[in-house]
């Protein structure tokens, strides 16, 4: 038996719930042989994958070295863990969650420091003054190093932070700080302050392939496969199907409906009965029925998609592009 295709899924914290649901919706549904506490799955009906459940940075240092073929992890993670990630890895799609800012963040007493900019005239002075650098904790080392560095702010020094890194300033162990946001509450309890131009990285969770995992013919057709259910399940989510049937409804009816609504006639045009099949934007449905209905329409009725099955699969054309790279 060749060796087995590889999905790394979170194994706890926030993404874990997230991505479980995320593939149960695609249809694709995971489950551990041993219970909870089990570190290996499968997929239902898909033989030959193994679902490895790692923490959301174990799961980057893993795509990176190929040892999964497919993960779900941060965009964050990916970037802090693998060097030159775009040559290792490929972001195949942002997934919907898991969003967190990667932010630079002072103390809301520091007044006058309200940029990256005013940031580099005070570590200058601040050096002179207290002969030692500016110090910043993070868990994000080399995030930090390459974004400073493209501001030009070389007089610092980074404290590596396990965690609680938004104490670190009112604790006396750094004067500043780089970690993720999401609501924006602890940076407030702990009296910190995003710079105005310090968001390094908008993060959330995507779905990631990894370059040098073992891309097997069978590998690509398990990954085609599920790309396929995931792509499936986007394409429905962006849509509702509308249906109506009036004689009055014409191609120019439908043309006018596109550029409106940015409605899709997936089955092309009307019978010559006049009956109509669109995917409407869920924001644009109710302006969508009644400009049906003012120009003939007597119903209009709608339903949500479970899956929209294309022809085309924008996500594994993406893989095999950065494949072949
Ligand atoms: N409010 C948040 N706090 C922490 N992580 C968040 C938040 N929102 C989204 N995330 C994302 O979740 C991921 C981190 O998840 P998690 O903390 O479980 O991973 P980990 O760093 O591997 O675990 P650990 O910190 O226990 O070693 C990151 O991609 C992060 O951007
Ligand atoms: O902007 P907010 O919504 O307040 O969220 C951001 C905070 O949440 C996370 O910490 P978490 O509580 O997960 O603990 P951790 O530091 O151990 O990851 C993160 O590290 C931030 O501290
Ligand atoms: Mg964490």
């Amino acid at each position: 038996m060749s060796a087995p295709f590889v999905l790394a899924v979170p194994s706890k914290g926030r993404l874990q719930e997230n991505a479980e649901g995320f593939f149960a919706r695609a249809g694709l549904k995971l489950s551990k042989a041993g219970g909870a506490r089990d570190y290996r799955g499968t997929i239902a009906g898909l033989d030959n994958v193994e679902v490895a459940y790692l923490s959301a940075s174990e799961i980057a240092s893993q795509l990176s070295r190929g040892f999964a073929h497919l993960g779900v992890t941060g965009e964050d993670l990916v970037r802090e863990t693998i060097a030159d990630a775009d040559k290792r890895v490929s972001l195949i799609d942002g997934l919907g969650f898991g969003y967190a800012d990667v932010v630079v963040a002072v103390p809301q007493a520091w007044i006058d420091v309200r940029t990256m900019a005013d940031l580099d005239d005070v570590t200058t002075g601040f050096r002179e003054q207290h002969h030692m650098r500016m110090r910043v904790a993070t868990k994000f080392v080399n995030l930090t190093r390459s974004f400073f560095q493209s501001h030009g702010i070389t007089d610092y020094r980074i404290v590596e932070s396990a965690g609680a890194t938004e104490g670190a300033p009112a604790a006396g162990s750094a004067e500043l700080i780089v970690d993720i946001t999401t609501t924006g509450a602890t940076l407030a309890a702990n009296g910190l302050r995003v710079l105005d131009d310090g968001v390094m990285l908008r993060s959330q969770a995507n779905l990631v392939a990894s370059k040098h995992a073992d891309w097997s013919p069978q590998a690509l057709e398990t990954a085609r496969v599920i790309l396929d259910h995931i792509a499936a399940r986007a394409r429905a989510n962006k849509y509702r199907e509308v249906r109506t049937r009036f004689r009055q409804c014409d191609a120019a009816l439908l043309g006018e409906a596109h550029s409106r609504f940015g409605v899709e006639a997936p089955f092309g045009g009307p019978t010559s009965s006049g009956m109509l099949t669109l995917h409407c934007p869920p924001g644009q449905l109710y302006a969508l029925a009644s400009f049906l209905r003012e120009h003939g329409a007597e119903t209009v009725s709608v339903v949500s998609l479970d899956y929209v099955f294309d022809r085309e699969n924008p996500l594994f054309a993406k893989l095999e592009a950065f494949l072949r790279r």
